[in-house]
């Protein structure tokens, strides 16, 4: 891919993205950026689209649930016209949001999960859902070409430093020497993706023969609390982890079954969690200002 001389369009509203991420491939010949908001259509000529747009943060997706769906909704509608009319290819990040809070653990691609419908995670979970339900539907009226990827939490360096996901959080408050919000009870387990295997998973599926869905995510399984642990161990041994309350609907247990993206992509992540974290604290710290005392 990064030698395959390909044009890349990038369309983004800067709702959570930002341009500084962009800027090394201002005025490159083969890039351009479009301030485009995926909600109204789009009209350009392509042979590939990766559909990413929308927050994935919980407190980005619940702070304009109405939007959100939107995004899911009228944004995947416009993305699917925009694949039927130039006849591309086009592959959804979805979302281990879709399993709920799973009954099923570990989770494949088979399990239909246990969402709430009315709850305050709806409009993402759900969204993401009715996506999906989008993308196989124009698979079989239409014959357009899909890829479907659960992409599990996933963190890296270029993260927005306020995102509000858990890695960025523990990580620029370990920097700012703040404490460690664990949210309630902290028993809670997760799957934290690195980024570039997270990027490497989606070229894989983009460039594959498999509409999935394909769970890309990092089957080591952690608490919360055992991720503050791990954090205070590797970035700053003196802060403090204090426990707050959490939000409705926090799912208890996640961790993927990646055996259909071994098998299918020939993927599986290279880097752990102790391996991640401390590139994630070396780019937090030159934006934050804060180098590490020796
Ligand atoms: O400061 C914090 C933030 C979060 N948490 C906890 O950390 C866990 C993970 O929460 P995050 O906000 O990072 O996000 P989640 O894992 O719930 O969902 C995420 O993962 C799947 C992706 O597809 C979604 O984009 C994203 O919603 C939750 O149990 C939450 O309660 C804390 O303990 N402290």
């Amino acid at each position: 891919m990064q030698n395959e001389k390909n044009e890349v369009v990038v369309v983004d509203n800067y709702f959570t993205g930002s341009k500084d991420n962009l800027k090394q491939w201002f005025g490159h010949p083969r890039f351009e950026l479009i301030r485009h908001d995926v909600t109204e259509p789009l009209l350009i000529e392509v042979d590939q689209i990766y559909h990413l747009a929308c927050p994935a943060s919980p407190i980005f997706y619940k702070h304009n649930p109405v939007k959100t769906i939107k995004t899911n909704v009228i944004g995947t509608l416009n993305m699917l016209g925009l694949a039927k009319r130039v006849g591309a290819r086009i592959l959804l990040t979805s979302t281990s949001e879709v399993y709920g809070d799973p009954l099923v653990h570990p989770q494949d691609e088979s399990y239909w999960g246990n969402v709430n419908p009315i709850g305050v995670r709806s409009c993402y979970d759900e969204g993401k859902r009715v996506a999906e339900t989008l993308m196989f539907d124009y698979h079989r009226q239409h014959g357009i070409e899909i890829r479907i990827a659960r992409i599990f939490n996933t963190y890296g360096p270029r993260m927005n430093i306020d995102d509000g996901r858990v890695v960025s959080n523990f990580i620029a408050q370990a920097i700012r020497n703040e404490p460690l919000t664990v949210q309630a009870p902290g028993t809670q387990t997760r799957s934290f993706c690195y980024v570039s295997d997270m990027v490497d998973g989606l070229i894989r599926l983009m460039e594959g023969n498999n509409t999935g869905p394909i769970n890309i995510g990092n089957p080591g399984e952690f608490t919360m609390l055992e991720l503050a642990e791990n954090v205070k161990e590797l970035i700053n041994p003196e802060v403090k982890i204090i426990h707050v309350e959490n939000t409705p609907d926090d799912p208890r247990q996640r961790k993927p079954v990646i055996s259909k993206a071994k098998e299918v992509l020939g993927w599986e992540p290279t880097i752990k969690l102790r391996e991640g974290l401390p590139r994630m604290e070396e780019d937090f710290r030159k934006r934050l200002g804060i180098p590490r005392k020796e």
